[in-house]
């Protein structure tokens, strides 16, 4: 069934388990959320960019909103790195039921002032919110945060924000940062602060940049002709300590864009003569079920529906 943010995630923090928030681009991708979902009785959140929305529409979020409507398992549709108030309200009019405004790149202020905006027009149409304190490292989107600019999110600033801004979920700044290069080896997560600002709060945190970017598919993505240097993602045993300690939305898009490219390298590797495009995009249907599978797992979200 289509629910709100809220509705999954608030059960999430109470009951220390994560919840995967899954990046869709296509019809492929968001069966594979939420086939896998439904198969391993987890909520689950699709969350669509506004790349995403740039490039599949309307359409694209159709597909999610009526695949949400007849999963057995609560689905929401959340809009992943809002960049401003009007993306947002576009947003909740194409359907969404979850949405992020993300002026995390704003001193304080603006970001309350902008958050606020969106939250109480949010509101008024039942919808619930994700917004952002402190800054990844890595590349956001539409910004590039070097790693001296990127800092990360004061516990005490963080209740005051949640205070003053009515945010429903808030993303921090523990350590992660987007894409498939987290870190040399073992990306540095802050423990001490994810556990100090869980003892501050009560709403269900996020954690962006959570691709695990296993390395048994970055060799299949090797093998099968792909490009990629040492890359390396957030270790299941840190995802797992810090859904214990306030972390309930789990981003991911990294390892779906790893596990889809692999099936579809994999097929055209292995019969060159292929032109059936079910026969190519079916297997990375397959391959990203899998890394999904894994992450519900390693969350612990399965059988939480
Ligand atoms: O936090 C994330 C995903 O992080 P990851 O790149 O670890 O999958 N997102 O918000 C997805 C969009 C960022 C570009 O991938
Ligand atoms: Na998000
Ligand atoms: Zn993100």
């Amino acid at each position: 069934m289509l629910v709100t943010g809220n509705d999954i995630l608030i059960p999430a923090r109470a009951g220390q388990y994560g919840v995967g928030s899954f990046n869709t681009n296509n019809m492929e991708i968001t069966q594979a959320i939420i086939h896998t979902a439904e198969r391993l009785r987890s909520p689950v959140m699709v969350q669509m960019s506004e790349g995403a929305i740039k490039y599949g529409g309307q359409d694209l979020a159709n597909i999610v909103i009526d695949l949400a409507r007849r999963a057995t398992v609560p689905v929401a549709l959340h809009l992943d790195h809002g960049s401003s108030y009007e993306s947002a309200l576009k947003a909740i009019k194409m359907g969404f039921t979850s949405v992020m405004i993300d002026a995390s790149h704003h001193g304080f202020e603006d970001n309350v002032k902008e958050t606020r905006r969106v939250v109480e027009a949010a509101h008024a149409m039942g919808i619930s919110v994700e917004s952002e304190l402190g800054r990844l490292g890595g590349i956001e989107e539409h910004i590039v945060v070097d790693e001296k600019d990127a800092f990360l999110t004061d516990p005490e600033e963080a209740v005051q924000f949640i205070e003053q801004t009515g945010t429903d979920y808030l993303a921090i700044a523990i350590g992660t940062s987007h894409g498939a290069f987290k870190g040399k080896g073992r990306p540095y997560i802050d423990h001490a602060r994810i556990e100090k600002i869980a003892s501050l709060t009560s709403i269900p945190l996020v954690a962006h940049g959570s691709s695990g970017v296993p390395q048994e598919i970055v060799e299949r993505f090797r093998a099968a002709g792909g490009q990629i240097g040492d890359a390396a993602g957030i270790a299941d045993e840190d995802l797992q300590r810090a859904t214990g300690f306030g972390i309930a939305k789990v981003n991911v898009d990294t390892d779906l864009r790893l596990a889809s490219t692999v099936g579809i390298r994999e097929a055209l590797t292995a019969n060159p003569k292929e032109f059936d495009p079910r026969k190519i995009f079916g297997p990375a249907r397959e391959v990203m079920s899998q890394v999904i599978e894994h992450k519900m797992r390693v969350l612990g979200s399965v059988g939480k529906a």
